[in-house]
């Protein structure tokens, strides 16, 4: 099978672990047979520089037309004083929102051989860390009103009873392939829409009598996670808690490098990111790990073509790889560590 897949490097370390997941793929398409044709298109500070915006129609156009969209990261410092609409960071907003991608998947899974990396006391993980965030990406507070009038701001966090219960569907579907438990996540105590979440959720969580659901404020859910990370399966969440709560999960795990994304809508079709920036602190400098931008590559495999086994391999050699006592910098205890083209080569070789 051929599939189209359009690349969107974007800014600071962007471009550095998107050609990684491009090798991995290549290593895949040479020992499965698949064929992967990649069409590299711009979106965000580098669309900015060469064109002027941060969203060029002819993107757009792209990545209707493949079958997956990757994308590394967005924005850095250079374009910190744009307004909101020209900022690099609003080409990932409408990305998400006219390709209808409303369900972003943050899986956050400890590998056995990086429990030294987690910031946590060793028994708090013991045994590993398997949780599934699943975040509303194309409402709430991001999408609400807004406005800046003089020394007065706003952004509405806005919700439609549809909105929530796709995502809770989601969530539950999930749920059900895994260990049965959606906790979710809102400030019900505080905000009306919270309130209509909250409903909604319960509605939905009848249509699942097997699996068990409970509802915990964001605030809670925070220090929860750091205390007890264990108690959760899938997290349930909108779109701001949700962005939030997954990089809190990411650094239990050990580093923010490690989480990938799909975010998806009710097709296959998805675009596939590692959960973090552009890291403009470490652009250029051969040093970020590629390791969360490799595992997208791998969600984009298994939820966009379908392709278990080859996604699985993928992650069989991230984890080979680890095993083996490889590292970048972010996850490593000692002085010296590998680069990003030299993890993946490791990588490369393990599959
Ligand atoms: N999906 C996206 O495109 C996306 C996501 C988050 C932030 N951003 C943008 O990125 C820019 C920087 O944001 P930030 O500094 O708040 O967050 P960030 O995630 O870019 O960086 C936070 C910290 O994590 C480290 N880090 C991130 N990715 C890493 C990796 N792969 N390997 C090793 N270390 C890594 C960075 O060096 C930094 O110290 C901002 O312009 C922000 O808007 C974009
Ligand atoms: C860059 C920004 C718009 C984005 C978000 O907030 O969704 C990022 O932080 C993420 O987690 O994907
Ligand atoms: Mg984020």
């Amino acid at each position: 099978m051929e599939y189209k897949i359009a690349l969107i490097k974007g800014d600071g370390i962007g471009p550095e672990i998107i050609d990684q997941a491009v090798r991995v793929l290549k290593a895949v398409e040479e020992k499965c047979g698949h064929s992967f044709k990649f069409e590299e298109v711009l979106a965000g500070g580098a669309a900015i520089d060469a064109e002027g915006v941060n969203l060029p129609d002819r993107t757009l156009e792209v990545c209707k037309e493949s079958d997956a969209v990757m994308l590394g990261a967005v924005g850095g410092p250079k374009w910190d004083d744009l307004k909101g609409e020209l900022r690099p960071e609003k080409a990932l907003l409408t990305l998400r929102r006219e390709l209808g991608l409303y369900a972003n998947i943050r899986p956050a899974v400890m590998f056995e051989e990086l429990a030294d990396a987690c910031p946590l006391k060793d028994e708090i993980v013991e045994g590993g860390l398997d949780i599934v965030i699943v975040r509303e990406l194309t409402g709430g507070i991001y999408f609400g009103k807004r406005a800046t009038e003089g020394s007065h701001a706003y952004d509405c966090m806005e919700y439609w009873e549809y909105e929530v219960a796709r995502i809770a569907e989601r969530a539950f579907e999930i749920a059900m392939k895994r260990n049965k438990k959606v906790t979710s996540v809102d400030k019900a105590n505080v905000l009306d829409s919270s309130r209509l979440w909250r409903k909604t959720v319960e509605k939905t969580a009848k249509k699942y009598p097997e699996v068990e659901v409970e509802h915990l404020y964001v605030d809670n859910a925070a220090m929860q996670l750091v205390v007890n990370p264990k108690q959760f399966d899938v997290i349930l969440t909108g779109n701001m808690f949700g962005d939030i709560l997954s990089d809190e999960a990411s650094m239990i795990t050990g580093s923010i490098g490690l989480l990938p994304s799909a975010s998806i809508g009710e097709q296959n079709y998805g675009m596939f990111e590692p959960i973090h920036g552009s890291a403009p602190d470490i652009a250029g400098q051969n040093k970020a790990n590629p390791i969360a931008t490799i595992l997208s590559a791998a969600m984009m495999l298994k939820y966009s073509f379908g392709l278990e086994a080859e996604s699985a391999m993928i992650e069989n050699a991230v984890k080979k790889a680890l095993k083996g006592g490889h590292r970048t910098a972010d996850i490593s205890k000692e002085e010296s560590y590998l680069s990003t083209v030299e993890i993946t080569d490791r990588i490369i070789a393990a599959l």
